[in-house]
């Protein structure tokens, strides 16, 4: 298990000696800038020269996390024009084993993460996400973020065809990215409520689901979670945390986002580490307990005083943040702590 600097929307020289000073030795990437995606999927040379760069850099690319919304977002919704966006994905698919990048984190949230406060107060008025079921009716507050789709939903998509179109998807994908060796890792619904946002139903909102999702990929060497943990946590704390670890087994968890929240839904607020839901030693003692071996990254943060607010800003300057280094110092501390065990 190794912590990794992640969620990066632009890498660049900042973003690099950000993880350099933090001591870091790798990255991820959250459908970066420097990857084009207008032909629909990414190329075999960008994708190599982006690895090359994060090498030179002394940086290893762990993954890359969400293709862009317009090539994905009939497939999630199951529309005439999914198998061309299909045709595409496996392109990029194919594309990133032969530069050598092995993970692409997905998500299957098609109306975006949901939120319904985005710079609500929290510890010393530390500007943090909020979402509260109540007032979810006025909109999203985060519409306006850069893997929201532009298209909304204009007929009700039922649970039932979540899974149907998530299912086609699998067996669409899983066999060229076995053949490519590149791992998909699934990314929960966020927030996990059992009612539609946006007028598509949420399935992956539960421990039970994730492991349904597993028992979908049928096995596959090419699947693997991308464990959350703010969004289980959002379940259901820290026990839902566990049994998710517990369900799936280490293996079957590609990599985590280790954030956290307070409450659960249908009403929570992110927080810093440490006051949230979960206790992040026990939480990453049971993953290392669970053999899991993968990387854990920082997810989105508080915006702490003078930071930016890294939903409405993806610029590198607002990424290299204060709240992002206490994260990333914190989970050190923690590691460290376990190492020493
Ligand atoms: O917990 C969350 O919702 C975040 O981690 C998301 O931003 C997530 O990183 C992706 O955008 C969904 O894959």
């Amino acid at each position: 298990m190794r912590l990794t600097l992640g969620h990066i929307d632009e890498y660049d020289e900042r973003t690099a000696t950000f993880a350099r000073q933090l001591g870091l030795g790798s990255v991820q990437l959250h459908n970066p800038t420097n990857l084009s995606g207008t032909d629909g999927y990414w190329g075999e040379a960008e994708l190599r020269a982006l690895r090359e760069r994060c090498e030179s850099d002394g940086l290893r690319l762990e993954g890359l996390e969400n293709v862009p919304a317009a090539n994905f977002w009939r497939i999630q919704r199951g529309l005439p024009g999914r198998d061309e966006q299909l045709d595409n994905y496996r392109r990029t698919v194919v594309n990133m084993g032969r530069a050598g990048i092995p993970v692409l984190g997905y998500h299957f949230i098609t109306t975006y993460v949901w939120r319904t406060r985005l710079r609500a107060a929290g510890r010393g008025g530390a500007l943090v996400t909020a979402f509260d079921l109540a007032d979810a009716g006025r909109g999203n507050a985060l519409a306006a973020y850069k893997l929201t789709p532009d298209e909304p939903v204009t007929e009700p998509i039922t649970a039932e065809q979540m899974w149907a179109h998530h299912r086609y998807f699998l067996d669409a994908v899983l066999p060229v990215a076995e053949e490519a060796g590149v791992r998909l890792a699934l990314h929960p619904d966020d927030p996990p409520v059992d009612v539609p946002l946006g007028g598509a139903a949420r399935i992956f909102t539960s421990p039970a689901a994730l492991a349904e999702a597993a028992r979908q990929a049928g096995g596959s060497p090419a699947w693997g979670l991308d464990l959350c943990v703010g969004t289980v946590s959002e379940m259901g704390g820290e026990p839902a945390v566990l049994e998710v670890v517990d369900r799936l087994g280490g293996d079957r968890i590609s990599y985590v986002h280790f954030r956290d929240v307070r409450g659960t839904v249908p009403r929570f607020a992110e927080c810093f580490l440490g006051e949230g839901n979960i206790s992040p030693p026990r939480v990453l003692r049971h993953l290392r307990d669970a053999g899991f071996t993968g990387f854990v990254i920082d997810d989105h943060v508080p915006a702490m005083v003078g930071d930016r607010d890294t939903w409405a800003d993806t610029s590198s300057e607002a990424y290299v943040s204060r709240g992002r280094a206490h994260a990333l110092g914190y989970l050190q501390g923690v590691l460290a702590a376990l190492d020493a065990d």
